[in-house]
């Protein structure tokens, strides 16, 4: 099923490039939900069940997780950053003609009900020929000092989940949390998709590549220290009402993420990482 990213309602921002690359983006979660590469069409996947109504995170694209990864800690899942409603603070085109937008989310009644700290996120999008970078920077402006977990959680499309390879990550540590978060090294090089995956690489290198029947994606990350794979496989898929039937086999998450030590920041220090898509 295709989905016209740009007709949902929920997808307020558009940036693009002078060469024709695009993003569309929320205020709901500073969500890109589309990214077409020049002349290399969509490369995101964005389930057409997608909701954006308060307290939900829309099922696709990237959403922006912060300040706490999947049930790490006390909070909701995944945090409250994807479903805050961030502010536009900038868009337009950078000197070298890339599309350019900037987002922020400061703490506010809701955030601090369940996590008490003073903060502004801020969600750097760059957009241009064949790459996509997104640069999440989070500043402590609580009197305390406070810890986090962050990720950018990229459902990236693919044709087909049977012929979808992942490469560098042989030789990881990763925790299995689809099998009772047992700790293992990876094995295989490139990795093949089956059934439900769910695992935290720490440690990763500053790249990995998807190859799909399609294109050659190189997956980068500046910043941050760990990498989720995620697909729910069939049967955990049916059970996501908002994911297209079958929307498991046309996706693959590929996070950039820090969770195996997280991050603490003092009294007004700052921290930024960010993840670099780049079609090959
Ligand atoms: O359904 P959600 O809340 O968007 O989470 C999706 C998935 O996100 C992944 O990052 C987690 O590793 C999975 O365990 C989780 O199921």
């Amino acid at each position: 099923m295709e989905f016209k990213a740009a007709t949902a309602p929920y997808a307020d921002v558009t940036i693009d490039s002078v060469d024709g690359a695009q993003a569309t983006l929320s205020r709901h979660g500073a969500h890109v939900v589309s990214w077409q590469a020049a002349g290399g069409g969509e490369q995101l996947y964005l389930s057409s069940k997608a909701q954006a109504g308060a307290g939900q995170a829309i099922r696709g694209g990237i959403p922006v997780i912060f300040p706490q990864f999947a049930a790490e800690g006390p909070l909701p899942k995944h945090g409250v950053a994807r479903t805050g409603t961030w502010t536009l603070s900038s868009r337009g085109r950078d000197a070298d003609g890339r599309g350019r937008a900037i987002f922020t989310l400061a703490d506010s009644a809701d955030t601090r009900a369940v996590w008490p700290y003073a903060f502004l996120a801020a969600l750097h999008v760059t957009v241009g020929g064949a790459s996509l970078d997104v640069e999440l920077r989070i500043h402590n402006r609580d009197d305390a000092p406070f810890t986090f977990t962050a990720a950018l959680h990229t459902y990236l499309r693919v044709d087909d989940i049977d012929h979808a390879r992942l490469s560098s990550l042989q030789g990881l540590h990763y925790r299995d949390s689809a099998h009772g978060n047992t700790a293992c090294i990876e094995t295989d090089d490139p990795l093949a998709i089956v059934g439900e995956v769910d695992r935290i690489y720490f440690d990763t290198p500053p790249a990995v590549e998807l190859r799909d029947g399609r294109r050659t994606l190189r997956i980068g990350q500046r910043g941050f220290t760990d990498l989720v794979v995620w697909n729910p496989g069939a049967e955990k898929a049916d059970a996501l009402t908002d994911l297209d039937a079958d929307g498991w086999r046309q996706m693959l998450c590929v996070e950039a993420a820090v969770i195996g030590v997280p991050v603490t920041l003092d009294p007004g220090a700052q921290w930024s990482a960010a993840q670099t898509l780049e079609v090959l």
